[in-house]
């Protein structure tokens, strides 16, 4: 039976197998430790892993612990012989247990294991069977005695190991020594990285900055290049005009210079010829200078001699301003009725066969040339061009003899307004007429003449401010004058009528029935000096304006009452009357005076001889046979010869006194009875056609006034009440 030897564990014979597995551990680590490491690559992000410290290597730690342990090594525990009869069952290895080894020889049957020294204790282990026990003892001895010299020899590779192992531990220290210089040489290198990626880090940022400069300033350049591309093309451009002009100015610089070369041989004549006139031209000054001193004289001379005729042309002036006024004053204290005599220009209607005045009422407006016109004129002329107060018409006639007889009319008038003449001028003669109305006076202005002479004109006149006639213009005068009066204390009434003398008939002017219907009577107030007309209109006028549009309506009305054959104006007398009454609170006065403006019927139709009396003419148009004609006719004759008569009876009451004075004759005079009177201040306008056709019909209006002119009628008086 063989006996069962207790094996041993150590796989090797010379080492034990911790030790080598140490050994191999600790070269690695050694080779790892002198293995070259590789840096982190530059410019990589992240966290840098610091390095970790050294662990102490525990193979050195064992190491050192366990020769500390082994250096005197345990003397192996002889293992006692097996006793086979006492075997203890808890050695007893099992049957089961497989059969011995080859080389259990050579295994020991205990070893301590390296560093920890645990012993395995060979009796553990039994063989099992008493035969095994007794045949092998010898061997048993000498397999422990090899198995002792081989501990030995282990123990001595052990020891040597030792040393062996001791100089490693001292290589160890060495190179952790070394492992740790180096480590702070990495931490040290591994800061220095780190500074270094960071400055690299700012210097990438300034990179990338200066990239965006220098970005943003190549835009700038290339925008500054854009620019100075545009102002080196507008330069061209600029370059190449200028080289145009360059070139035309050149050609114009040449021509010139031809011109100057040969405006230099001109200018050579020229100051020659300079020079001899600025010898003439000294000896001119000289004569001139002569001249001058004289002109000098002369003009200090005409100076004072115009400022003398200055003077004596303002003492003239106030001369005839003094003059006249005394001319006025005699005018009144004689009492004459004043005349004026007014020729009116020739029309273009002038020249048609009908032309105004010869009855037909024709008024178109044929064009005249100006030959025509002279042809068409009478033969006037006006020669008192200072005083404008004479006409002379003159006309030819046959003599008895057959003989063509020319005579030369001369009359005289208080003023002779010629055809230029304006309706202002006429105006300025007659306003201080108005201005008497308010001072208290009954004025008579009335308009005498052959139809289309220009009465309606002189008393109505256009429709424009420069035509207006008398009757506007005094009621103007008279409103201007109560205002300015209105200072002074007085406040005045003023009322306006006006009605028409037609067959012996008033009409209404300003009413509203028919024409020739109504009856209106005449009403004198002896206490008073006041004329009313009974069932009259008598509108209170406020402003000159309500003037105008009476005369318009006055004027629709006489259009109405007309006929083909009866133009109504022409033959009728319109009396336009304004009743002006002013009370002064302050001095207790008041004044009543009237003013009668009055456009008579065309005369032409009575040939009287005024020298008989007025009333014994005959009308131009008695052969009518129209009943109705005839009878206008007669009336115009009657109220025209009423006329006459009363101015007649008027100038000889004024040399007897005592002449009867019949106003009662006609309505007319009836009518203009307190205006007429010796009270009163009256004005006749003659008004004259201007053509030859009218010559006769001129000439008999002239004698008529100018007995009228002559005629004395009394000194006009103020028709003043005191309180
Ligand atoms: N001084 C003048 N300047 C311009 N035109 C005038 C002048 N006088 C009269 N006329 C014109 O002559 C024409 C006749 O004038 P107007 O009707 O005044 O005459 P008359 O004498 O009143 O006639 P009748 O007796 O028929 O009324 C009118 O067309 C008028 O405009």
């Amino acid at each position: 039976m063989a006996s069962r030897l207790p094996r041993l564990r150590s796989s090797s014979p010379t080492m034990p197998a911790a030790s080598l597995k140490r050994k191999a551990i600790a070269e690695e680590e050694e080779e790892e430790l002198y293995q070259p490491r590789k840096l982190p690559a530059v410019g990589v992000t992240g966290p840098v892993r610091p390095p970790k410290p050294l662990q102490p290597n525990r193979t050195a730690t064992n190491l050192s612990k366990s020769s500390s342990s082994t250096n005197v090594p345990k003397p192996l525990t002889v293992p006692r012989a097996p006793n086979m009869m006492t075997r203890s069952s808890s050695g007893v290895r099992g049957t089961s247990a497989p059969p011995s080894q080859p080389n259990v020889s050579n295994r020991p049957t205990s070893f301590r294991t390296g560093a920890t020294g645990t012993r395995t204790t060979a009796t553990s282990r039994t063989v099992s069977g008493p035969s095994r026990a007794t045949s092998g003892r010898g061997s048993d001895d000498q397999r422990f005695a090899d198995f002792q010299a081989k501990l030995n020899s282990l123990e001595t590779a052990q020891a040597a190991e030792a040393a062996r192992f001791e100089s490693e531990r001292a290589k160890v220290v060495e190179l952790q020594e070394n492992q740790r210089a180096m480590s702070s040489q990495l931490a040290a290198a591994k800061d220095l990285e780190l500074s270094r990626k960071a400055e690299l880090n700012i210097a990438s940022d300034e990179i990338a900055n200066l990239k965006k400069k220098h970005a943003r300033e190549v835009m700038d350049l290339e925008i500054d290049l854009q620019k100075k591309d545009r102002l080196l093309r507008d330069a061209n451009e600029d370059l190449r005009i200028c080289r145009s002009d360059l070139e035309r100015e050149r050609g114009t610089v040449s021509s010139l210079k031809a011109t100057i070369s040969h405006q230099s041989n001109a200018q050579l004549t020229l100051s020659t010829e300079n020079h001899s006139l600025q010898t003439q031209n000294t000896a001119l000054h000289a004569e001139v200078d002569a001249y001058a001193r004289k002109l000098t004289e002369s003009n200090i001379l005409r100076e004072s001699a115009e400022r003398r005729v200055a003077e004596l042309e303002g003492e003239a002036m106030e001369s005839e301003a003094y003059r006249r006024k005394l001319h006025n004053m005699v005018q009144e204290l004689k009492g004459n009725i004043r005349v004026f005599c007014r020729v009116r220009p020739v029309l273009p209607s002038d020249a048609s066969p009908f032309p105004s005045g010869s009855g037909s009422g024709s008024n178109s407006p044929v064009p005249t040339s100006v030959e025509d016109k002279e042809s068409l004129k009478a033969d006037m002329s006006f020669p008192d061009r200072r005083d404008r107060k004479e006409i002379v018409i003159r006309s030819s006639s046959e003599s008895a003899t057959g003989q063509e007889r020319i005579e030369n009319h001369n009359f005289s008038f208080d003023r002779v307004f010629e055809p230029e003449s304006t309706q202002a001028e006429v105006f300025e003669e007659i306003s201080m007429l108005a201005q008497s109305c308010i001072d208290g006076y009954n004025v008579c202005i009335f308009a005498y003449g052959q139809t289309g002479s220009g009465k309606s004109f002189t008393m109505e006149g256009g429709s424009n401010e420069a035509t207006q006639g008398m009757i506007p213009r005094a009621v103007e005068k008279v409103f201007r004058v109560a205002e300015d009066l209105k200072t002074k204390g007085w406040e005045y009434r003023i009322e306006g009528q006006f009605l028409e003398i037609y067959n012996e008939t008033i009409n209404d002017l300003l009413g509203k029935g028919d024409f020739d219907k109504k009856k209106h009577d005449i009403k004198h107030d002896p206490k008073t000096g006041s004329t009313r007309v009974t069932d009259i209109t008598v509108m209170s006028l406020q402003s000159p304006s309500q003037v105008r549009s009476l005369l318009a309506v006055a004027q629709s009305r006489r259009s109405v009452a007309a006929t083909l054959m009866n133009e109504r104006s022409s033959r009728s007398h319109s009396v336009f009357t304004l009743r002006i009454s002013g009370t002064n609170a302050s001095t207790g006065e008041s004044c009543e005076g009237c003013l009668n403006l009055v456009d008579l019927a065309g005369s032409e139709r009575i040939n009287v001889s005024f020298g008989n009396g007025f009333g014994t003419g005959s009308a131009n148009g008695g052969g009518s046979s129209d009943k109705e004609r005839l009878k206008e006719t007669q009336s115009i004759n009657k109220s025209l010869s009423a006329l006459g008569d009363v101015i007649a009876a008027l100038g000889e009451k004024g040399d007897k006194g005592d002449k009867h004075i019949p106003y009662r004759n006609s309505k007319l005079t009836y009518l203009l009875q307190n205006s007429l009177s010796g009270n009163s201040k009256t004005l006749m306008v003659l008004n004259l056609s201007p053509l030859a056709a009218h010559s006769s019909e001129s000439l008999t209006s002239l004698r008529f006034a100018t007995k009228v002119n002559n005629t004395t009628i009394g000194t006009a008086r103020k028709q003043t009440r005191s309180a």
